[in-house]
């Protein structure tokens, strides 16, 4: 459907990400909710994958184990080769820094610093960021993104999709092993949303990059080479592009009647437990918001 290009981002085929036979339950006893129940996924090198399914089945809670922002209750993932559900809290901030993009719904752009500033913030974390070098790197992943002449300015005086245009900048500027993208369109009207969609697409095909997305948006996922449906915390289909989406609105329609299929799931997925509880995301601490974007954030406001 969308251009493609072939290509394992120079990293020898490996997977970017693999899990395996992941579970993730909060609360107890009859507050016990089973969010992932032995969830298999692998990403191979420079794909891109939606997740899509029912409010409630689970695919946050993938995306943030998929990252360390949660721990599994069971099961393994490996980023890199690396096992993620052995390391200790700093070792997965240092990992979320240096090896995972974040593009989220609500930007997470820190409105005190300029665009310029914002993307740089990565490198900054990781100990850098302050050198000449940086600023034009930075001012050069801004140009990527078509913000090259908004460099000063700050995230109050940019429109929602110019934000989110320097988040993805921000997402790129390490050239991270995965990026994470948790609706990174909701906030968006749709053209602003097919160019940040368009945009990730391109970081995949140019770049080598890998990209899981949770989306609720049939047309957002037609960006993906694949799509994932959960219900019920376990993966219950995959749609590929294997053998060619089909064009426009068509694979659009279709990834939709997937959807449609699987909401009669979702009630089981509203009794599968109460609201929230005091479990959060790992390495968060107490008063922090809830959600992969309320980790990060307190992650890079440090
Ligand atoms: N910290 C938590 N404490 C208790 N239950 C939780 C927690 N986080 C998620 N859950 C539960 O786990 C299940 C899956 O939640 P998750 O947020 O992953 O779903 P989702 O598919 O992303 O939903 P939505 O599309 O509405 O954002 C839900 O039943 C949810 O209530």
């Amino acid at each position: 459907m969308r251009n493609r290009r072939d290509n394992d981002g120079g990293h020898g085929g490996a997977p970017a990400l693999v899990m395996t036979g992941v579970t993730r339950s909060y609360g107890r006893r009859r507050q016990r909710v089973r969010a992932l129940d032995g969830v298999d996924v692998t990403l191979p090198r420079g794909s891109f994958t939606a997740v899509m399914g029912p409010s409630g089945s689970g695919k946050s809670t993938l995306l943030q184990c998929a990252v360390g922002l949660d721990r599994p209750s069971g099961g393994s993932v490996r980023l890199g080769g690396d096992e993620l559900t052995r390391m200790g809290g700093r070792a997965l901030t240092r990992l979320r820094r240096e090896r995972v993009g974040f593009v989220f719904q609500s930007f997470n752009l820190l409105p005190a610093l300029t665009a310029e500033q914002n993307v740089r913030l990565p490198l900054r974390l990781a100990g850098g960021g302050a050198g000449r070098a940086d600023r034009a790197r930075a001012v050069d992943a801004l140009s990527r993104v078509g913000l090259g002449d908004r460099a000063r300015s700050r995230p109050a005086e940019l429109s929602g999709g110019q934000q989110q245009r320097v988040a993805l900048a921000r997402a790129l500027i390490t050239k991270p092993e995965l990026i994470c993208a948790d609706e990174p369109t909701g906030a968006l009207d749709p053209a602003t949303a097919e160019h940040v969609l368009a945009l990730l697409r391109t970081s995949v095909d140019t770049s080598g990059a890998t990209v899981l997305m949770v989306t609720h948006d049939p047309v957002a996922a037609t960006y993906a080479d694949r799509v994932l449906f959960l219900a019920e915390g376990r993966v219950v289909e995959e749609l590929a592009e294997t053998g060619g989406w089909e064009p426009g609105a068509a694979a659009a329609a279709r990834i939709a009647a997937r959807m449609r299929s699987l909401a009669g799931r979702a009630g089981a997925g509203a009794g599968r437990g109460a609201g929230p509880v005091a479990a959060g995301p790992a390495g968060v601490g107490p008063g922090a918001p809830a959600g992969a974007a309320g980790a990060y954030a307190s992650e890079v406001a440090v």
